[in-house]
């Protein structure tokens, strides 16, 4: 397969190159040049398959025989080597659980396949030492951190906005130390996203250090995120209903996985864009008029993004047409109130304790289902509860188990540096 730059399509790479680079070089996403369309008889098979056939059958193409397809069985058997169970909530509304990797996180299978992709093709091809920059809001950072840790020939820069992650997505981005640098950006997280795509053109610093990015501009970590999608539908087969999802969307890397799996083949009615405060995509649905904003601070901290990089993808998806997206996804936004509203009250009915992403997405499809029937809608529990450990208890009036792992996380020391420019992020780069 190859991939072509959204910013000037005549620019086509590898799916090596795309990895290697991450952006195009003209700062362009990159995105496939085929949309892969599986057979009806593949999709209607999914409760017969296991997780690894389902995944290397839905990303094969798009990794084409630039990796082997024994290492990209490996690679997928480490990414996916947990469980997403989905969950059911009410009678028509599950949650699909994302959070039993390592880091508590979506962000895990992303990250894993991302650093199988990136180990293997270093080793393969003699690259030297590459730096994966990364810019997280709270869980992306942590999961790269996990996944590239000890990889050789990658250095991880994680850059992420002071003073607006959870305390455990701080400890599980600053303790590792080895391969991984972490540094507090005196800004929001579109700042260190700002600064990121600004390293890639600077040629100061790429003529010094191979650049590469983790965040899901990259194929690599982006791709991978369609996997949930396939693995909910074959738990909810059975169900004979039309199926939609609501996920809480940020930078909007998760939402366009899923629509592409849509777009490959996948029964999924409809999508719910559900967002926090910070609206951008919502008022582009209600407007179609796309105009960012600075992010606000919101209790669902990793949702806090003004200027979603991947809704060019999402757009690219539907040829730009407004009418076709509007089609297959609605949008919402909801408040931290709003948010704790619901938290409390799936707890106080059913037990269930959200995290506040997941709690967002569940307002999603609870307001697209209203009125409707015959629907299934699973929201994307994309965060362990226990992340936001603050939040929750205050919110259900109730200690929330903390595991060993965690209680030992807490008890390592943060290692982080300081920057309130980019000049000074050059600067680290160049150091
Ligand atoms: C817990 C959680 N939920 C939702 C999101 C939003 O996902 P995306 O950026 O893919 O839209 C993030 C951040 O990525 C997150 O960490
Ligand atoms: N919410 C994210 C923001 C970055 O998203 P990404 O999927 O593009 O890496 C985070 O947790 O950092």
């Amino acid at each position: 397969m190859r991939y072509f730059s959204l910013n000037d399509r005549s620019h086509t790479s590898s799916f090596e190159n795309a990895v290697v680079k991450g952006l195009a070089p003209d700062k362009g996403l990159y995105f496939p040049e085929k949309v892969v369309k599986l057979p009806a008889s593949f999709i209607k098979d999914l409760q017969n398959l296991d997780k690894t056939e389902i995944a290397f059958r839905a990303i094969k193409e798009y990794v084409g025989s630039e990796i082997p397809d024994s290492d990209l069985i490996d690679i997928i058997n480490e990414t996916l080597d947990f469980d997403f169970p989905v969950v059911n909530i009410t009678d028509d509304i599950g949650s699909l659980e994302l959070f039993h990797g390592p880091t508590l996180a979506f962000k895990d299978v992303g990250a894993r396949f991302m650093a199988g992709s990136l180990g293997y093709f270093i080793k393969k091809g003699n690259l030297g030492k590459i730096t994966v920059l990364v810019a997280t809001s709270g869980d992306t950072g942590g999961a790269v951190a996990n996944g590239f840790l000890g990889v050789e020939g990658i250095d991880v820069v994680i850059l992420y906005p002071k003073g607006k992650v959870s305390d455990i997505q701080e400890k599980q981005l600053t303790t590792l130390e080895q391969n991984i640098t972490a540094i507090e950006v005196d800004g929001v997280f579109d700042d260190c996203q700002r600064m990121v795509k600004r390293a890639f053109l600077d040629t100061d610093i790429t003529e010094k250090r191979k650049l590469t990015s983790a965040n899901s501009i990259n194929v690599a970590r982006w791709l991978p995120q369609m996997f949930y999608y396939f693995l909910a539908c074959k738990q909810l087969q059975e169900k004979d209903k039309k199926l939609v999802f609501s996920v809480p969307s940020g930078n909007f890397g998760n939402i366009c996985a899923g629509m592409l799996a849509r777009e490959m083949g996948l029964p999924i009615d409809h999508f719910v864009a559900a967002n926090n405060s910070n609206d951008t995509v919502t008022n582009y649905l209600e407007t179609s008029e796309y105009r960012s904003k600075p992010s606000v601070p919101t209790i669902s901290n990793a949702m806090d993004v003004g200027d979603p990089s991947n809704f060019v993808r999402v757009l690219e998806l539907f040829d730009n047409k407004y009418s076709s997206l509007k089609d297959a996804l609605s949008g919402y936004s909801f408040d931290d109130s709003q948010t704790k509203k619901a938290i409390k009250e799936v707890y106080s009915k059913t037990g269930y304790i959200m995290d506040p992403h997941g709690a967002v997405g569940y307002l999603g499809v609870q307001e697209y289902l209203k009125g409707k029937e015959g629907y299934y809608g699973t929201f994307l529990e994309t965060a362990h509860p226990v992340k936001f450990l603050d939040t929750v208890e205050e919110v259900i009036g109730k200690k929330v188990a903390i595991s060993n792992s965690i209680k030992h996380l807490m008890d390592k020391e943060k290692k982080s540096l300081q920057i309130s420019s980019y000049e000074d992020l050059k600067g680290y780069l160049l150091s």
